[in-house]
């Protein structure tokens, strides 16, 4: 791929003003020496087999085409497609039980008419008074919704920031159209008011996505009727599932996650909006991004234009120096930065991958993320001896990922790639058909310094001419 417009935009920098300095002072001094690390395992005899659940440990083709198992998981459509064909989404519930309060939402109850009959006239059919369905509630938000883009479309670009209504501060409540009987979430304590807390209802729909250790569910808050993503686990409720420590790791898991999400606020990581633990479940909410992830829009539409990568690679960059100043380490890789249908970014996945003390699992989730491993956590032990550059070099891969189409080092196996990148200090070669700028290479470069001393961090590459983009430039399709 030749970036044309960065040979102009390199001459254009070069005469303007001097290229902005990328040297590092690091602060960090618990890098490792590079050569065989002592946990280095010795040549296969064989390939462990992969975790099924595992996303990243599954199979990549690293060319178009879903896989089997995504492929029989819902689609992550815009929540107004979701409006539109509820039925598809939320297949298990009556969408037109009057379960919800009707005082809840925003729009008065009695003056929707969404299907040419009106609330009072549908208490009065129903019998059940001071009650909404979801169909109601999903309808109310849908107009409202429809209301705000009209305003936007005319006032403003599509990089606007939505926020989801956050669900903390109030009683969570599962809604149940089904035979089964809803389990409710441990009581919180009283308001610092002494007051009730308000009571928000959620309802789940289809399945969207599975982690190496959660669910993700598409959901609808039925207060607001905001569509949201619900990731959950199961408890442990049998005395043989409290004894299994791979359960009680995933839960610990989703806890950590939920840990290190609530304080974070930023238009590039999602967004999480509340935490629910009942005897059947522990649940975190989420902000629900629509559209897939870097990794499933590559499958989908090959190698990205180079302005979508450039627009990506920046907004990967300002959600990771946020991360770094919070002093979190991120890991990043495709299949777990979020893509909304406006090219809006967001970085997902704060989980077990990172943090897991269970070296079985942490194998495990190594084997499908180690092509984007920074040398230094191939030879660490547990998460010691590395600091927020290892993301430097994973975003690097990813940048490599979206000019290539394919996942880096295509050609090569876990453990060949393990040997060279951590004993050789190799970075994953450029595929032939992919040709760089001058910039292209500088940035990646910059990013694939063997020495996490000197490799840059994600504040200062954020700054680099590479990703400079022409102005007015706005997102429209991967192509
Ligand atoms: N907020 C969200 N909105 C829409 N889809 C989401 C959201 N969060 C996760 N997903 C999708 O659900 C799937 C599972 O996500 P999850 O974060 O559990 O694990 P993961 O990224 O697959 O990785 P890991 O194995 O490290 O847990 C992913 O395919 C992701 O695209």
């Amino acid at each position: 791929m030749v970036h044309e417009a960065d040979k102009k935009s390199l001459d254009a920098c070069l005469q303007a003003s001097p290229r902005p300095a990328l040297n590092v002072i690091t602060h960090d001094h618990t890098t490792n020496t590079r050569g065989v690390p002592p946990n280095f395992p010795p040549p296969p005899d064989y390939i462990p087999q992969l975790q099924s659940s595992s996303r990243h440990a599954r199979p990549r083709t690293g060319h178009k085409g879903n896989t089997f198992e995504e492929s029989t998981w819902a689609p992550r459509p815009s929540p107004e497609d979701v409006f539109d064909r509820l039925e598809e989404f939320f297949p298990e519930h009556d969408l037109d039980k009057p379960v919800i309060d009707a005082n809840s939402g925003g729009t008065s109850p009695t003056t929707d008419h969404p299907y040419g009959i009106s609330h009072d006239e549908r208490e009065r059919l129903t019998g059940v008074r001071g009650k909404k369905s979801i169909r109601i509630v999903a309808e109310e938000h849908k107009r409202r919704i429809d209301r705000t883009s009209k305003v936007e479309s005319t006032y403003s670009s599509n990089m606007m920031r939505k926020r989801s209504t956050k669900l903390w501060g109030g009683r969570l409540e599962e809604v149940t159209t089904s035979q089964k009987k809803p389990t409710h979430a441990k009581p919180l304590p009283e308001s610092p008011s002494g007051g009730p807390r308000p009571i928000f209802k959620w309802v789940r729909g289809e399945l969207i996505g599975k982690g190496s250790y959660g669910r993700v569910y598409l959901a609808l808050n039925a207060t607001t009727g905001e569509m949201i993503a619900v990731k959950q686990v199961e408890m442990p409720t049998t005395p043989s599932d409290k004894n299994d420590s791979r359960q009680a790791n995933f839960v610990q898991a989703l806890k950590m996650e939920s840990e290190t999400l609530k304080d974070l606020d930023h238009p590039h990581i999602v967004a999480y909006l509340g935490f629910e633990e009942t005897p059947n479940f522990l649940s975190i909410f989420l902000e629900y991004v629509p559209g897939g992830s870097i990794g499933s829009c590559l499958r989908d539409h090959g190698k990205f234009d180079e302005y979508v990568t450039k627009s990506f690679t920046a907004q990967i960059l300002d959600g990771l120096a946020y991360l770094h100043s919070k002093n979190i380490i991120h890991r990043a890789c495709p299949d777990n930065i979020l893509v909304e249908k406006t090219g809006i970014c967001k970085i997902s996945d704060f989980g077990i991958s990172k943090r897991t003390d269970d070296d079985q699992g942490a194998f495990t989730a190594m084997q499908g993320t180690v092509f984007w491993m920074a040398p230094e956590v191939i030879g660490s032990q547990k998460g010691k001896g590395y600091n927020s550059k290892v993301d430097i070099w994973s975003v690097g891969c990813v940048v490599l990922e979206m000019w290539a189409g394919r996942r880096p080092w295509p050609d090569e196996d876990f453990f060949t790639v393990m040997f060279k990148v951590s004993h050789h200090g190799e970075s994953p070669p450029i595929p032939s058909d992919v040709v760089l700028s001058d910039l292209a290479r500088d940035f990646k470069d910059r990013c694939f310094t063997v020495d996490p001393e000197l490799r840059a961090n994600a504040a200062e590459l954020i700054k680099h001419p590479y990703l400079i983009l022409p102005e007015g430039w706005t997102f429209n399709d991967f192509k």
